[in-house]
């Protein structure tokens, strides 16, 4: 099971601040969806530029023009790339061609799929890299989250791995290790804390602790 920190409200000069701090307790790097559409891929290249060690996500949140973007992503040096799971299926297939062309991969977020478990195997079969369950900010903002969304793509996906992301935090992450998935993504549970150094570690050893 891997950490993903996904950095959302920040510009540059910040993220690599952030990082600075907790990179010895993350595995992947997540440049958010707010930072590329502010910053540009730009944001991708000097983050992985500053920071080689780590894996760099995209968050693109691709919708069409999908193996055009991962392109560009991979231009700009991300290691994995995101795509919207209510895309067309030829768009997910063209962004899973262009990923294997360039040695990248794919994660499909579901975030706004209405049947979740039919989606879910479906991706599954387009050979995607991660499908993950998401409940964006403004759904968390009155009171959602993941979890059970967690446990039902659990029970249907074979080939790919499994991803969860939205509002998770230091108290609720030992519920979603349970669900066993693949990949953890957590935003806001680090970087809105006061210490983020000691909170992405006490994570990551509960992660590790499996
Ligand atoms: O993808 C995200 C969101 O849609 C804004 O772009 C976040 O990176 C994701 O939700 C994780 O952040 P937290 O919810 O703060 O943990």
């Amino acid at each position: 099971m891997k950490l993903q920190l996904a950095l959302d409200l920040v510009n540059i000069p910040e993220a690599i601040e952030l990082v600075k701090e907790v990179e010895d307790h993350i595995d992947i790097v997540e440049i958010g969806t707010p930072i590329i559409k502010i910053e540009g891929l730009k944001a991708v290249k000097e983050i992985k530029e500053a920071f080689p060690n780590l894996d760099v996500l995209a968050d693109l949140k691709t919708m069409d023009a999908a193996g055009y973007e991962v392109q560009k992503a991979a231009e700009a040096k991300a290691d994995i790339i995101t795509i919207l799971g209510v895309a067309e299926d030829e768009s997910i297939k063209g962004a899973v061609a262009e990923a294997t062309k360039q040695g990248k991969k794919i994660l499909v977020d579901l975030i706004a799929v209405k049947d979740i478990e039919s989606r879910a195997k479906e991706l599954d079969e387009f050979g995607v890299d991660y499908i993950c369950v998401h409940t964006g900010y403004d759904l968390q903002a009155v009171g959602k989250n993941s979890f059970e969304d967690l446990l039902t793509i659990k029970g249907v996906v074979k080939n790919s791995k499994t991803a969860i992301a939205g509002g998770i935090k230091l108290e609720t992450l030992p519920e979603v290790i349970k669900a066993q998935p693949d990949l953890v993504i957590v935003g806001g549970g680090i970087t809105g804390q006061d210490d983020k150094k000691g909170v992405a570690a006490e994570m990551q050893q509960l992660i590790n602790q499996g």
